[in-house]
């Protein structure tokens, strides 16, 4: 349920952008001219974490009349009505309008309760940037969150598309989604946003040892960065060449696509070369079914594609969270409720930390 505060009547002098947030937002917009001069609204997801609370200065001192925070109340832990009173404070002292939106997670099988509050946090924003028309939602991510997701592809045997990891813009459903800070290196925000005495509220399950992504951030993060200063930089770069590998590969499956056709046709996937003919069904499981399929899976499929010569050659085999089979000379997916819920992550969770509260006046 959306709600908005009231900006005040005179908000206090807002502090200033950290000068790495700052820095990489205005590289970022010189990339995206589109969005840096668009007149509509851009909007900052803001958690109250101490990278969105520099993402939202950074916004606020670069778009001043465009600028709208959005912050998502998951009512999954204590602290959540904490957090919003904290937003709500310091929106309210730096005259930055917020919307505070409140989500109902559901409980889904086969979903661990923080994949379900990510899903219900990106859609929440998504509909908040469709109602105001919004030219763009910012996301807080830099770039060690973007090193710790290197690692966590790496750590799953991802593929390009994992290693490619966050991209500094992207279209989905319908809005553009901006991470203005993959740039920054997160200690640095923290750094300066406390030399200015700007306070933020650490989300507990942050600290929790169990999920991988928390292993990665205080076990090996500290070790990689202490051993190889320059990770920020190469682990960015080594993203942005996976991607562009990427987009290859999607461009060749498209063009590939068109000749296999919907469903795939047998004779046309044995006429191209195995990895090409791999590339494009991934593409069409990926693009016209929503799903992915382990290596195991398709690496039976492709035996089967090569073997299944004779008309009476049938193909039934699982793929991802439902079935292929054989009809004729195509290939047709059906998802299996049975499946879906096959990949289960367990769920940590911690005693939350309370906030700080927001400076009623800045220090800087
Ligand atoms: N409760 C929230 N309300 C609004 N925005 C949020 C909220 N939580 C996170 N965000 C946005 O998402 C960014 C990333 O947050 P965080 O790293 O905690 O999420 P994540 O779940 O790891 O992200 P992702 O879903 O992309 O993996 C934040 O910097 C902020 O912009």
């Amino acid at each position: 349920m959306p709600g908005s505060t009231p900006t005040g009547a005179s908000p206090t002098p807002r502090p200033s952008a950290p000068e790495a947030a700052a820095a990489a937002l205005a590289a970022w917009a010189q990339r995206h001219p589109d969005l840096d001069r668009a007149g509509a609204p851009l909007l900052v997801a803001y958690s109250g974490g101490a990278d969105s609370t520099a993402l939202l200065l950074a916004a606020l001192a670069r778009w001043p009349q465009r600028v709208r925070a959005v912050h998502v109340h998951h009512g999954l832990q204590a602290a959540a009505d904490a957090f919003e009173q904290h937003v709500r404070a310091c929106c309210a002292a730096w005259g930055a309008p917020l919307e505070a939106v409140r989500v109902q997670v559901p409980r889904t099988p086969g979903r661990s309760p923080e994949e379900a509050a990510r899903a219900a946090r990106y859609a929440a924003l998504r509909d908040a940037a469709h109602r105001h028309s919004a030219a763009a939602v910012l996301l807080g991510h830099h770039a060690l969150d973007q090193i710790e997701t290197v690692l966590l592809a790496l750590t799953r045997g991802a593929g390009l598309p994992g290693l490619a990891a966050m991209p500094e813009r992207a279209e989905r459903d319908g809005v553009t989604w901006g991470r203005p800070l993959l740039a920054a290196d997160g200690r640095a925000l923290r750094a300066q946003l406390a030399a200015a005495g700007v306070l933020w509220v650490d989300d507990p399950t942050n600290a929790d040892p169990h999920p991988v992504r928390n292993r990665l951030r205080h076990a090996v993060l500290p070790a990689l960065l202490a051993a190889f200063p320059q990770a920020p930089q190469t682990f960015a770069r080594s993203a942005r060449h996976a991607a562009s590998a990427q987009a290859l590969l999607t461009a060749l499956a498209r063009e590939d696509g068109h000749a296999i056709g919907d469903p795939p046709r047998l004779t046309a996937l044995r006429a191209l070369p195995p990895a090409r003919a791999l590339n494009a069904l991934r593409h069409w499981l990926r693009e016209r079914h929503g799903a992915q399929a382990s290596d195991a899976q398709w690496r039976a499929l492709m035996q089967q594609i090569d073997a299944a010569r004779t008309r009476g050659h049938r193909i039934e085999l699982r793929l991802g969270p439902g079935r292929i089979r054989r009809t004729g000379d195509v290939l047709t997916w059906e998802p299996d409720p049975a499946l879906s819920g096959a990949t289960t992550t367990a769920a940590g969770s911690t005693a939350p930390t309370p906030p700080r509260s927001c400076p009623a006046e800045s220090k800087s």
